[in-house]
């Protein structure tokens, strides 16, 4: 069985070099900043901030059973006025009273400008995938896209500040493409 086209099975290596969304997907450092280095106009866009159950091949990754509720913040990171990233955060919400109390009041500001800025913070390696439109975050990123392409390629790593994780998925948009390398 080809594992990689499992609903639920994030692979630990990226696509190779003939994948477009490689140099994104494999840098590792700030996306945002990376973005804003190439971008004039980068923007966050709020699509929401509540609280809700995470994806199936979610939940155990952040500790949380599959019924239980965390804090899902999703954005989309703007290039002047397309849309490059769908970014999907699930953030427990004991974390929230704890070491991550200061994203609940993030707005519109990066998340990355918080993760980056604190050398405590661990990142966990980088996970990939080619999200179809069984994944539930395919469908939520495709949202504001005029054309839905057949897959998008997204990735995800685990934050950690004290023990406490959460969890950070980028699901990347063809108009990233447009930016330069
Ligand atoms: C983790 C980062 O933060 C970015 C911004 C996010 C947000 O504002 O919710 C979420 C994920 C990233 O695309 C980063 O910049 O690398």
């Amino acid at each position: 069985m080809n594992f990689r086209h499992q609903p639920l099975i994030w692979q630990t290596r990226a696509p190779g070099a003939k994948c477009l969304f490689r140099p994104w997907l494999i840098e590792q450092g700030s996306l945002t900043k990376s973005i804003q280095l190439r971008c004039s106009a980068f923007s966050v866009r709020n699509v929401q901030l509540n609280q809700g159950k995470a994806c199936r091949d979610e939940a155990a990754l952040v500790g949380l059973e599959q019924r239980e509720q965390a804090l899902l913040r999703e954005v989309y990171l703007y290039c002047h006025e397309k849309p490059v990233v769908f970014a999907h955060s699930v953030i427990p919400l004991q974390g929230l009273r704890g070491p991550w109390q200061a994203l609940s009041g993030l707005g519109n500001k990066p998340l990355g400008a918080a993760l980056f800025a604190n050398p405590v913070i661990k990142r966990s390696p980088l996970a990939y995938k080619k999200l179809g439109s069984r994944h539930e975050l395919y469908r939520r990123a495709c949202r504001l896209l005029e054309i839905a392409p057949p897959f998008l390629w997204a990735r995800r790593s685990v934050f950690s500040l004290k023990n406490s994780p959460i969890l950070v998925t980028e699901v990347f948009l063809p108009p990233i493409l447009d930016l330069p390398l």
